[in-house]
């Protein structure tokens, strides 16, 4: 396993390289190794540039994913292929993709649970999925179906926007049974998004809940992505119960934030979403993201950086803590964090697909990088108390933020390679320190 983020660390790690003297009372070190699980409906991105007339035609909603039809879906590839519009077409669904890039910061194993065609076709999507997605990202649980995977219709306006149309094809079918009980059981995390939960008579959701029914059982922390407001907004309640019932992580744009809470204020959403889950990562654009979560009286560490203004006051005050589960604090209290988007944002962004699947790949690394730490170095001073994660919220923040920059600056929803092990952008003497 990788380092989480860039920077240089007062705590051994990787665990291989500790101190010398200990190498050799234990000259054969083994590291013992973790995974996250994840499922998601397996689909492939297929991007179009095409004008709002576009979207009316074929009766989309700008910046919604909706699911359409077999003939919506023709008629809308007939239009593309037409006009030759396409321009990329890659691997995606949004689990697909923070498992791919959390494989790649971390170099390091995840597991993927959904379908996968029978029968491959060279050049075929189903072809494409996988020779998209890392060798880190362990496919052997797939579970095979007749037919195609999914398809994702990602149609991008003038003005960046993105709308999503997706035909379903086979990618709901994933059944219970495929769903390995043990490796979600001994995972860092299960990470699952709110679409599993539209797959009408399919059965994906009873997956997605078995799934959940063993992470609980095993103490693994469940991670959900929101996916769109237009979701959340048709029944916030609902996932309101939802998330209080099964979810410790959640990560969401301000615009689902508020679809969840009524908080335009994506610090007031979080303020309001922590009274249901222990973690909160909220992507908000060009203004950056925030991290909130819990932490305890007796481990709280104050933060060097300037006190910031905002709905909650000087609320980045304790952001030099780590993040804890409400439940394993003794003393809970809320702590918040904030970060503006890495060197104000890329000079030019095509688009910002998959920017937030970015930040929450890092903010998995952080947590398994934990639990490798704890599983060999249990008697460090950083497992005094059980942290969700490795690092402060500050420090989830700086990670994230970097790994987005990295999405938007290029094309596809996935890395293509980890972050470089310098930055250009910081001085020399801050590596020579
Ligand atoms: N226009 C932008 N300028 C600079 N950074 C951006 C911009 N849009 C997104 N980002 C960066 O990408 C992150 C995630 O973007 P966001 O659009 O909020 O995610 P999502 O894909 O979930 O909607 C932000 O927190 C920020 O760091
Ligand atoms: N599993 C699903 N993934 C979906 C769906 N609609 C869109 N998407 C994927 O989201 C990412 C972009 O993520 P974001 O971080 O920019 O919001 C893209 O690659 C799509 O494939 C869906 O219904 N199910």
């Amino acid at each position: 396993m990788k380092f989480p983020g860039q920077r240089k660390s007062k705590h051994y790690f990787p665990v291989e390289s500790r101190d010398p003297l200990t190498n050799e009372l234990n000259p054969v070190i083994q590291p013992k190794h973790t995974h996250v699980t994840g499922i998601d409906q397996t689909l492939v991105d297929i991007e179009a540039h095409i004008d709002e007339a576009f979207i009316a035609r074929h009766g989309l909603v700008k910046g919604n994913s909706m699911l359409i039809d077999d003939a919506a879906a023709h008629a809308l590839y007939e239009e593309l292929q037409q006009h030759d519009l396409i321009t990329e077409e890659f691997a995606g669904g949004t689990i697909g993709n923070t498992l791919h890039n959390y494989s790649t910061l971390a170099d390091d194993r995840s597991v993927m649970f959904g379908v996968m065609s029978r029968n491959i076709h060279i050049g075929s999507y189903a072809y494409r999925y996988l020779c998209n997605t890392s060798s880190r990202v362990d496919l052997n649980h797939l579970q095979p179906v007749d037919g195609p995977i999914g398809r994702c219709f990602t149609l991008i306006t003038e003005c960046g926007e993105r709308t999503f149309a997706i035909s379903k094809g086979c990618m709901d079918k994933l059944e219970s049974q495929f769903v390995d009980e043990t490796l979600v059981k001994t995972a860092s995390a299960l990470v699952l998004t709110a679409y599993l939960m539209r797959a009408g008579d399919d059965p994906i959701t009873e997956a997605a809940m078995t799934a959940i029914g063993y992470a609980r059982d095993g103490g693994v922390p469940v991670v959900l992505t929101l996916g769109t407001r237009f979701l959340i907004e048709q029944d916030p309640k609902w996932w309101q119960e939802f998330i209080a019932e099964h979810v410790t992580v959640l990560a969401m744009n301000e615009e689902e934030a508020e679809a969840l809470t009524g908080e335009a204020d994506p610090l007031l959403a979080c303020d309001k979403a922590l009274e249901w889950c222990d973690l909160i990562l909220c992507t908000a654009g060009a203004t950056g993201l925030y991290t909130a979560g819990w932490a305890d009286e007796e481990f709280k560490r104050e933060t060097s950086h300037m006190l910031l203004p905002g709905a909650i006051g000087e609320f980045n005050r304790y952001e030099f803590s780590r993040p804890v589960r409400k439940s394993d604090c003794e003393q809970p209290f809320k702590a918040y964090s904030h970060i503006a988007p890495f060197m104000g944002g890329p000079e030019k962004i095509s688009n910002t697909n998959g920017a937030g699947d970015g930040a929450l790949a890092a903010l998995l690394h952080d947590m398994s990088a934990n639990d490798y730490h704890r599983l060999n170095l249990p008697n460090s001073s950083k497992h005094r108390y059980t942290g969700l994660c490795y690092s402060s919220f500050a420090q989830i923040c700086k990670y994230a933020n970097r790994v987005s920059y990295e999405v938007l600056a290029q094309h596809s929803p996935r890395l293509s390679r980890g972050l470089p092990e310098r930055e250009d952008s910081l001085e020399e003497a801050y590596w020579e320190r």
